[in-house]
């Protein structure tokens, strides 16, 4: 029909969306049938039904999918984003198996990744940044900064990607969307008055343009990333330190937990693996063990 339109998914609140037409005009959509399985950062045809209101008819294939699976269900974070953008900071401390998880989940979807320290103004920086080491050393970029203070450094990071931004709960997130967006604040109660209206949906996300070219979606703070849609070989190869390694040890179906002769156990053995980082991905890839 040729009303139909193609919009960019830029608020996802629950079941409700709001989708940016390329005039820039805003139209709060629902998906046609029940099942949601649209993402922010979603290109979407889009069928007028009201004023400002429409049902997304299709989404357009996407060039990436961010999101955490159980055994039950999957939880879509964002679509087609080029960067992963992971939030931690000096105090309180970060989960190292969740921004693990999150590294994991970046790296599947082949995306540029980032590892944010946050609160570097606090005394306890240097412990910190021990934490985060082995993750540089496996060769993950690490940028230092203090959103409170600027969080500008983070802005070249950005420049020419659409990212987004995850965290464990308190990290700073909010922070630094709000110092590198000022509008965001009053963007998100408009968006909660509209899509929310009341029923009190936690989980929303969010997508904000800081120039023509380069877009961040900010999404609830993450506790729990569950990666039941990565297997073994995705798991041990998303450990980058681990592949001059894999395919070395003395069984194809090495598990890198117990086995004689394994190349990945005798690498961090003799220092050239990080022995936290082996613990974590027997822990993630092998849990019960
Ligand atoms: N000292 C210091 N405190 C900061 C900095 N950035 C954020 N904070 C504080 O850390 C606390 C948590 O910050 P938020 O931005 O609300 O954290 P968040 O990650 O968005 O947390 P949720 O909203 O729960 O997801 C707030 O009290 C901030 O003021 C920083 O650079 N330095
Ligand atoms: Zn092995």
């Amino acid at each position: 029909m040729s009303d139909q339109r193609r919009g960019l998914v830029i608020a996802a609140h629950g079941r409700h969306y709001l989708a940016e037409l390329p005039g820039g005009e805003i139209m709060e959509c629902v998906p046609r049938g029940k099942k949601s399985e649209v993402a922010c950062g979603d290109t979407v045809e889009v069928a007028a039904t009201g004023s400002g209101q429409g049902v997304i008819e299709s989404i357009s294939p996407r060039s990436s999918l961010l999101y955490r699976s159980d055994a039950y269900k999957q939880k879509i974070i964002a679509a087609n984003v080029t960067q992963l953008v992971v939030v931690v900071a000096t105090e309180p401390s970060f989960n190292d198996e969740l921004l693990t998880r999150c590294l994991l989940a970046g790296q599947e979807q082949n995306l540029d990744i980032l590892i944010v320290l946050n609160k570097c103004d606090l005394p306890n920086v240097a412990a910190a940044r021990a934490q985060l080491a082995p993750y540089g050393a496996a060769g993950y970029r690490v940028l230092e900064l203090a959103a409170r203070q600027d969080a500008a450094p983070l802005l070249p990071y950005l420049h020419g990607h659409t990212s987004v931004l995850v965290g464990q709960s308190g990290m700073g997130k909010s922070t630094l969307i709000n110092a590198l967006i000022p509008e965001a604040k009053a963007a998100t109660r408009e968006i909660s008055t509209v899509l929310d209206s009341g029923k009190h949906t936690t989980t929303h996300a969010q997508l904000y343009h800081l120039d023509a070219h380069s877009h961040l979606i900010d999404c609830p703070g993450v506790q729990l990333f569950g990666l039941h849609h990565l297997d073994f070989a995705a798991l041990e190869k998303g450990f980058p330190e681990f592949r001059p390694y894999l395919g070395h040890c003395r069984f194809a179906n090495c598990s890198h937990s117990h086995e004689p002769d394994c190349a990945v156990r005798k690498a961090a053995e003799a220092g050239k693996i990080d022995a936290r980082r082996l613990k974590l991905f027997q822990q993630i890839a092998l849990p019960g063990q």
